[in-house]
């Protein structure tokens, strides 16, 4: 593959600040259209985070990829999971075959899927899978660290040069996902390192378990977490210790479309995990982030909160594979179609208005 960063500090260095300028004119140009000001909330404040994070106020999203990377988790070891290891290739196949469920729904949303081995245990060939495999899976971080700090970076560049070949192929927006079995673990042990919550703030049951299956789980983070002591304020350290390799992939693509001033869609906990730890490695990096829904799990809505960002969909989805980043392009498809389309108060012959006058 193609390398475009070739080292984290290069990778942060070219990550600029968002356009003010276009932001603004993004504002402005939604205050004349004709309608409420600020109606379209949340899809109003994405559509000029969209244009400052590109530098054009006007705002086009025709081309859009969903990155699904996946890859396997020691911990599953420990029980903390319905299914076990071998469903992550089942799912990373049926994404390369356009099966699984979150292709369903990028058909719909006119999103090419490309789904990434960044980690998964050895597995039969699957055609249309991108290899960037790093170590097939990571270690069980109930007794030592998911993976060396190395391996964590070498994760995070894969997922940033994914980023920008997909911005070189002319992407426009890209919507993050992943696959692997027990990622709601280390998602839960990452969001417990970065935001100081105990597990029991954290934890849910990811895929699906019982309630001997989730007191497992959250002794698992417990161990974890006190046999690793990640420290919060490396995020790469926590992402090695506690993390896994999709986590760690997807915050080198949330780096890598900052770098490349493409615009970027959170999907779940995983994900919004990867986007924190993102946020933290470069404020400017939490520009182009749009936060597509609020999980279900229990630290879904604390991780956006931490990012500062406002979901557009409240669902109780809690699905994974990308499906809730792919489910808010068609809510910024309709978004646009106001924004290009919609008339403004001097065509239909009213005059504007502003905040500070209201009127009767
Ligand atoms: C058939 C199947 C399809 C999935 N698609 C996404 N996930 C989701 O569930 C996994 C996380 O949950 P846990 O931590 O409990 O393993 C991830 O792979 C996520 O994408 C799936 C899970 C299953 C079982
Ligand atoms: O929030 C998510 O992304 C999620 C939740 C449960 C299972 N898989 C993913």
């Amino acid at each position: 593959m193609t390398m475009y960063f070739s080292s984290i500090s290069s990778l942060l260095d070219a990550i600029p600040a968002p356009d003010e300028t276009a932001r603004a004119a993004a504002l402005a140009h939604w205050d004349a259209l004709a309608k409420p000001l600020g109606s379209l909330g949340t899809l109003e404040e994405d559509i000029a985070r969209i244009a400052a994070v590109t530098g054009d106020p006007d705002v086009r999203l025709q081309s859009r990829t969903l990155l699904v990377l996946c890859a396997d988790n020691g911990v599953v070891a420990r029980g903390v999971t319905q299914t076990d290891s071998s469903v992550t290739a089942v799912v990373a196949k049926a994404l390369a075959e356009g099966n699984s469920t979150v292709c369903h729904m990028a058909r719909q949303a006119s999103c090419r899927v490309v789904p990434v081995d960044m980690g998964m245990l050895p597995h039969e060939p699957i055609p249309g899978l991108v290899h960037c495999c790093v170590r097939p899976g990571t270690d069980d971080i109930t007794k030592g660290p998911a993976m060396t700090r190395p391996q964590c970076e070498q994760a995070v560049l894969a997922g940033a040069n994914l980023a920008a070949r997909a911005a070189e192929q002319g992407a426009d927006i890209l919507a993050t996902g992943e696959m692997g079995i027990g990622n709601t673990t280390t998602s839960a042990a990452v969001a417990c390192a970065l935001l100081g919550l105990v597990p029991e703030e954290a934890v849910g049951r990811g895929a699906g378990l019982s309630d001997a299956g989730l007191a497992r789980k959250r002794t698992a983070v417990k161990e974890a977490l006190a046999l690793n002591r990640p420290d919060p304020a490396d995020p790469l350290d926590v992402l090695a210790k506690v993390g896994g390799l999709d986590i760690a992939g997807l915050c080198g693509v949330f780096l890598g479309t900052a770098a490349c001033r493409m615009p970027v869609l959170i999907d779940g906990v995983i994900s919004a995990v990867a986007a924190l730890c993102a946020a933290r490695l470069c404020p400017n990096a939490r520009e182009g982030m749009l936060a597509s829904h609020v999980s279900a799990e229990p630290c879904g809505r604390r991780l956006l909160e931490a990012l500062k960002l406002h979901p557009l969909i409240c669902a109780g989805m809690r699905l994974g594979e990308g499906s809730g980043a792919v489910a808010a392009l068609p809510l910024l498809d309709l978004a646009l179609a106001v924004y290009h389309g919609g008339r403004t108060f001097g065509a239909l012959g009213m005059e504007a208005y502003t905040p500070q006058e209201d009127k009767p």
